[in-house]
């Protein structure tokens, strides 16, 4: 999988180079490309925004240098295998479910918006010729899209064959069966008086499976009864439901 991203703050997207994503690049399993928007600018001021029509506040993002700068790293757009990702405050939630859906993109090209956001026409535009995301990562506005796109391209590179070491860990995620993982332990038995559960020290796996599926359902209904209600109506079985 190709990886762009077009931004004013390229340092911004350093710690893709780090660790896990880092190595899956190192091995080839992924190429990342950052490119600075003020690159496609032609004034001395390398302006990449203006005032809203309509008026109000903030400054919003100039079409003419998107446009430069997406057709330059997208390259000719007739089928294009690339997806155009947006991240904005506006947009559909990014779940793990779309995270699974674009493992099987070629490219995902990530425009970040600074400010209010990038001229709608952009996104207008690119949409008539190719798949465009409008994605947010929560309810809460950040500053710029830089950050959403360290969280869905994480996101996404780990479930690609052969990042993570252990393929069973994207296949037992937190959201994986549609519930929350459960409480996890190590070493030591007992720390600060706390012992872990027994259970997990009784080398029976059918009561360790069962014993971690009913601290997950327990954790879900909890903190996150909308994810259970979402559930399959034959996603709980029996056992379950006693929970
Ligand atoms: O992903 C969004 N969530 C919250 N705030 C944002 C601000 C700019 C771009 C994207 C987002």
């Amino acid at each position: 999988m190709r990886i762009d991203v077009v931004t004013i703050f390229p340092s911004y997207l350093a710690p893709l180079r780090e660790a896990l994503l880092g190595r899956a690049i190192d091995r080839g399993l992924i190429e990342v490309a950052v490119h600075d928007l003020r690159d496609w600018t032609h004034d001395v001021h390398q302006a990449v925004d203006d005032s809203p029509y309509g008026g109000g506040p903030g400054m919003v993002m100039k079409p003419q240098v998107w446009g430069e700068a997406l057709d330059s790293v997208i390259g000719p757009v007739i089928d294009s295998p690339a997806r155009l990702v947006v991240p904005t405050p506006a947009g559909r939630p990014f779940t793990q479910q779309l995270a699974h859906e674009w493992t099987s993109a070629e490219r995902l090209v990530f425009a970040c918006g600074r400010y209010e956001g990038i001229d709608q026409r952009v996104v207008d535009h690119y949409a008539q010729r190719m798949p465009v995301d409008e994605v947010s990562i929560g309810d809460y506005v950040l500053v710029g899209g830089e950050v959403a796109v360290l969280v869905m391209v994480e996101a996404v590179v780990r479930l690609l064959p052969g990042v993570l070491g252990n393929p069973r860990s994207a296949a037992e995620d937190s959201f994986s069966d549609g519930l929350l993982e459960g409480p996890a332990y190590t070493r030591p038995e007992v720390w600060r008086d706390l012992p872990v559960p027994p259970v997990l020290r009784s080398g029976d796996h059918a009561a360790v499976d069962r014993w971690r599926r009913d601290r997950a359902l327990e954790r879900t209904a909890r903190l996150r009864p909308d994810l259970l209600a979402a559930l399959p109506p034959d996603a709980l079985d029996e056992a379950d439901r006693a929970v």
